[in-house]
């Protein structure tokens, strides 16, 4: 009996365009192709949507006095007390207690030296002048003492940080007038095609242009300030012009990036001398997605014009450009198992819209096409399924939505 002949094992023969990026490369290059844009301090009122410089240490110590957490009375020692006076929010330098006495108090307002406790006002009786408590309060009760939450010099957030409404009331509540950012990076969005309809029903070979609805808010939810979006006709002239025109730090394209009779991102970016940094991507869809470097230096994101394909183009490209640029950090990278097997590319990572479940599983949607959104509509996330695909339990590495 002879051994089975050994099957050589074939590996899988690229079938997109000689120089296309493998995925994972594709992302590293765009996260790699900038630096933070230069730091700036903004006022508060300024400052939402910007990303933090520099840790945010807090100037003052959190409360930055002894402070009663209720309205009733301040005291000194075990009662009675004999009362006198009062003390409201915002009074500065009150008299300090004596032992065995008690002061009005408001909620916010600094404690007396001496105090040693707060009796709320519903737990006190006060009867010619003398305040009772059927239960004295013990040491330190309803007072918030100075430095509780921080103190002067603690970091409160890291460098990196998103400036969200709470961030804002924190460094106020810290002492803060402005932040030092890395302010949001600009995008313009160029929707390019003679064939999209900006409303109405598709017709006579005219379809609705879904990108112009979808990749703004989209690129807002991924750290950029989008300064427009221009429909631009289908010549070398006008997209030419458009790009030159722009001053966004990145422009963004869709359409045009394949060989077609009016696909001209190429021969634009060659007219303007821009250097290609990633021209084609080992993904599907959006293979043919590109990230060039303009004179001057801002960046061009080319996504092709397929809406899932733009899509995968954002997700590779212009997401991971976006975060370095913004000044955030890595996100973290997570996996989730896929419920049912999912077919790969021979060549090509695959990037599969999925649901999400409880228990840490992603199972994928159909109508996934190219040309399809219905998928990416009930999508959670995507799944990023390597050349030859993914078994049923496999964990596979999802790729939020954030927007
Ligand atoms: N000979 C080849 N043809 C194509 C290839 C290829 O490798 N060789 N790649 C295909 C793939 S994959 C994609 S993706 C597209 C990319 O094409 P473009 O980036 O040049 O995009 P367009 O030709 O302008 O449009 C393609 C398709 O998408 C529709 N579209 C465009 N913009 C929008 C929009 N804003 N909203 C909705 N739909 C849009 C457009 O009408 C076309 O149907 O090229 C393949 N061809
Ligand atoms: O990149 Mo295209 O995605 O297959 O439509």
């Amino acid at each position: 009996m002879t051994a089975p002949a050994e099957v050589p094992k074939v590996s899988p023969q690229p079938t997109h365009r000689p120089g296309a990026a493998p995925w994972p490369e594709a992302r590293r290059t765009a996260r790699t192709a900038a630096r933070p844009l230069p730091r700036d301090s903004r006022l508060l009122a300024e400052a939402l949507g910007h990303v933090l410089a520099r840790p945010l240490s807090a100037l003052t110590d959190l409360p930055a006095f002894d402070t009663s957490a209720m309205d009733g009375w301040a005291v000194a020692g075990p009662g009675p007390w004999r009362l006198g006076g009062a003390i409201l929010a915002g009074d500065s330098s009150p008299r300090p207690l004596e032992d065995g006495a008690a002061v009005r108090i408001a909620t916010g307002a600094q404690l007396p030296r001496g105090a040693t406790a707060v009796l709320r006002s519903e737990e006190g009786e006060v009867l010619g002048g003398i305040l009772t408590a059927a239960r004295a309060p013990g040491l330190g009760q309803d007072v918030r003492p100075r430095g509780q939450e921080c103190r002067t010099g603690d970091e409160l957030l890291s460098t990196g940080c998103p400036v969200t409404p709470a961030v804002l009331g924190l460094a106020a509540a810290a002492g803060y007038d402005a932040l030092t950012v890395v302010p949001r990076p600009t995008v313009e969005v160029l929707v390019l095609g003679d064939e999209l309809l900006p409303a109405g029903l598709p017709r006579d070979g005219h379809v609705r242009d879904a990108l112009g609805p979808l990749l703004p808010p989209w690129l807002r939810g991924l750290g950029a300030d989008v300064l427009g979006t221009r429909r631009v006709g289908d010549t070398r002239e006008a997209l030419r012009e458009a790009v030159s025109s722009s001053t966004a730090d990145v422009v963004v394209t869709t359409g045009g990036t394949a060989s077609g009779p009016v696909d001209f991102v190429h021969s634009v970016l060659s007219d303007l001398g821009a250097r290609l940094l990633v021209d084609g991507v080992a993904v599907r869809p959006g293979h043919p997605m590109l990230l060039a470097v303009l004179p001057g230096g801002r960046h061009l994101v080319g996504l092709p014009g397929n809406p899932l394909a733009a899509v995968s183009g954002v997700l590779t490209l212009a997401e991971p450009l976006l975060s370095t640029l913004a000044g955030l950090p890595r996100a973290d990278a997570y996996a989730a198992a896929l419920t049912t097997a999912v077919p790969g590319h021979p060549a090509d990572t695959r990037l599969v819209p999925v649901t999400l479940h409880d228990d840490g599983g992603a199972s994928a949607l159909r109508f996934h096409g190219p040309a399809m959104l219905r998928g990416l509509a009930a999508a959670d996330a995507f799944a990023v399924i390597a050349p030859g695909g993914a078994d049923a339990g496999a964990d596979v590495e999802i790729l939020e939505l954030r927007w």
